[in-house]
């Protein structure tokens, strides 16, 4: 729970535009953690009030500041998986919605539960991987093993949990079906940034990307996957030193979780093993066949839908 004098601070304080809370916040070099911590909440506000997400669906300040902070809260604080990972890809999808012709291709529904995946992604992590609760046997495991991306269906759980607490959704006023059409999309949204389920779906988004065909609900939902998981992995798409930082922290995880395999008697792949790790090549493979190919889809849509957008002129 969040203290009910921290939310009514929250939702009394002004909305600043972004820019006046950092001059340089709306460009895609910007590194989120530039923001002090303390002022993300507010921050995020500001990022649904210029996205005009407030007023169009009518979201009362004091609910989106409890939801906030409730979401804020749900994030424990592993080395990389922690709550300012989160502000760093709603930042970037921010940055998305205001930059690119993204806008013009999905509606503003689709951009809310865009938004909101973005923001409650990675809700309750904690450092390990999907194929570590199964072979722990963690309570995650006993719930979702059966469906597969066990850690992403509890982040859309939590999530879920979040908006129906008392005074936390942010949905409220939408109407019936736009309401279970947003949360459709926040699920299938979240469960994207299952990299599993990222690498089985590389062949359809290649497809997608050549001939988009936004009166296709399935090329609809891939291009809100690839929005993504380009989100989720901004920080290697900004300066090296800070595509270095982070990825130190996710090998700081990584190699952890290769402390605990050992513990629980299994050994840890290679990229857990911090005897075996070599992490400058396993980043070069990482970049080059999961990363690069994400922001290369990206452009090439954006080209295609620029394309698109003349002729259609
Ligand atoms: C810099 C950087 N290195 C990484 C190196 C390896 C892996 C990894 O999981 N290898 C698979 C093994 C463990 C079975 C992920 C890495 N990673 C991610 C990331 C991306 C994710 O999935 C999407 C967003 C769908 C691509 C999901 C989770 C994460 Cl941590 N973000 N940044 C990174
Ligand atoms: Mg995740
Ligand atoms: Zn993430």
């Amino acid at each position: 729970q969040v203290s009910q004098e921290e939310v009514s601070r929250l939702s009394k304080a002004p909305i600043q535009p972004p820019l006046l809370i950092h001059p340089d916040i709306c460009k895609f070099s910007f590194i989120p953690r530039g923001i002090p911590p303390n002022l993300m909440p507010q921050t995020i506000i500001s990022m649904f009030q210029d996205l005009g997400l407030i007023s169009q669906y009518r979201i009362r300040m004091d609910t989106l500041a409890k939801f906030v902070l409730m979401t804020r809260k749900g994030y424990r604080d592993p080395p990389y998986h922690n709550w300012s990972h989160a502000f760093a890809v709603v930042h970037f999808c921010y940055l998305l919605l205001k930059n690119t012709h993204a806008t013009s291709m999905i509606d503003s529904l689709e951009a809310l539960a865009l938004f909101v995946s973005c923001l409650c992604h990675d809700i309750d992590h904690r450092g390990t991987t999907n194929s570590y609760q199964v072979a722990s046997g963690s309570v995650l495991a006993a719930l979702y093993s059966s469906e597969g991306s066990v850690l992403e269906r509890h982040h859309f759980a939590q999530t879920v949990c979040i908006l129906n607490t008392e005074g936390c959704n942010i949905l409220e006023n939408l109407g019936q079906p736009e309401y279970r059409r947003a949360l459709d999309l926040v699920q299938d949204i979240i469960l994207a940034t299952d990299l599993a389920q990222h690498l089985k779906k590389e062949s359809q988004l290649k497809d997608m990307v050549k001939n988009y065909d936004a009166t296709n609900s399935q090329h609809k939902l891939l291009l809100l996957c690839l929005l993504m998981t380009s989100c989720d992995l901004s920080d290697q798409a900004k300066s090296f030193e800070n595509s270095k930082t982070i990825a130190e922290r996710i090998y700081t995880e990584f190699f952890s979780q290769g402390d605990l395999e050992r513990q629980i008697g299994r050994d840890p792949m290679e990229m857990m093993d911090r005897k075996k790790a070599i992490i400058p090549d396993l980043q070069i493979s990482f970049l080059t066949s999961i990363a690069l190919p994400v922001y290369r889809l990206f452009v090439c849509l954006c080209a295609c839908v620029s394309v698109y957008l003349c002729v259609s002129v």
